[in-house]
């Protein structure tokens, strides 16, 4: 596995020919998670909605398994690309199976009859998500983190072999952000999927992505693994803010904080040690 399936080449984007970031060149990869980090504002959104074909680039190019985007068919396109966004509604009253089976409709259209490869993609999507428990429940009666599983395995339903996920954690608890994120990896490791995914929490970002991406200045700061990019002077351009970066020694994953708590507060990591 590894194999490119998503490129962003010179990519310009932007809200009514009012560029937001230029020269973007970004590659999702299958079986890699890359994370979309930066400040509020910066433009992950517009790229990510840019590159999920929603919104026409300014300039550049993507592809999608060698064909430019814009000459995919839109069924084509959702057949190739699942795209979540921030937030997402439903009609009332809608069960988890029904929202599900809507990610179907890429593949046979909203008329067509349910097949078979129908049924075991909601199946496997349900599954994977661990949203088969909640299969016959009401959307609107489940807690954040049942809600994002659903809207997750909706899009999986697609069986797309790229997936971008726009600040899937937020709104929820930090147990239910990681088990989202456990979801996400399984999804790359497992079953291939090049995943694109906005996060805000770089220790998040630390732990779960092969590739972190900065957006910030109107471009690409900085890509490269955690190690390479989640470093003090990155970080310090990126959202104006001194931070200290250290590596818990039991998992060995990056964690950052800002240098000034200390200061302020007189208690550093060591006083927190000690008590
Ligand atoms: N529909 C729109 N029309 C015009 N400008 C927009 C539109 N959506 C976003 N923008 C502007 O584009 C810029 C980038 O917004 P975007 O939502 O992509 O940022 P973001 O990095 O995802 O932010 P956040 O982290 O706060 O979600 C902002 O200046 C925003 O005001």
């Amino acid at each position: 596995m590894n194999d490119v399936r998503l490129v962003a080449n010179g990519l310009d984007v932007g809200h009514a020919g009012r560029p937001v970031l230029k020269q973007v060149d970004l590659e999702l990869r299958s079986g890699a998670i890359t994370v979309l980090v930066g400040p509020n504002g910066c433009g992950k959104s517009t790229l990510l909605r840019t590159v999920a074909g929603l919104l026409p680039p300014i300039g550049g190019e993507v592809t999608i398994d060698g064909e430019p985007l814009g000459r995919l068919a839109r069924r084509t396109l959702s057949q190739r690309l699942a795209f979540l966004p921030q937030t997402s509604h439903a009609p009332a009253g809608v069960t988890v199976r029904e929202l599900v089976r809507h990610g179907r409709y890429a593949h046979r259209g909203a008329l067509a009859r349910h097949t078979g490869e129908d049924a075991e993609s909601i199946e496997w999507a349900l599954d994977v998500t661990d949203a088969a428990p909640l299969s016959d429940r009401r959307l609107d009666e489940l807690s954040g983190g049942e809600r994002q599983r659903a809207w997750l395995a909706m899009v999986l339903a697609q069986r797309a072999g790229v997936l971008l996920l726009d600040e899937p954690t937020t709104y929820l608890d930090m147990r239910h952000q990681f088990e989202v994120l456990d979801v996400v990896r399984r999804l790359a490791r497992e079953h291939g999927i090049a995943c694109g995914v906005v996060l805000h929490d770089l220790m998040q970002a630390a732990a779960y992505a092969d590739e972190v991406v900065v957006v910030a200045e109107g471009g690409i700061t900085a890509s490269g693994t955690p190690e390479e990019v989640l470093t003090p002077d990155v970080i310090d351009r990126a959202f104006g803010l001194r931070v200290n970066v250290v590596r818990d020694p039991r998992t060995g994953y990056l964690a950052c904080f800002p240098e000034r708590s200390g200061a302020d507060t007189g208690a550093g990591a060591a006083t927190i040690a000690e008590s």
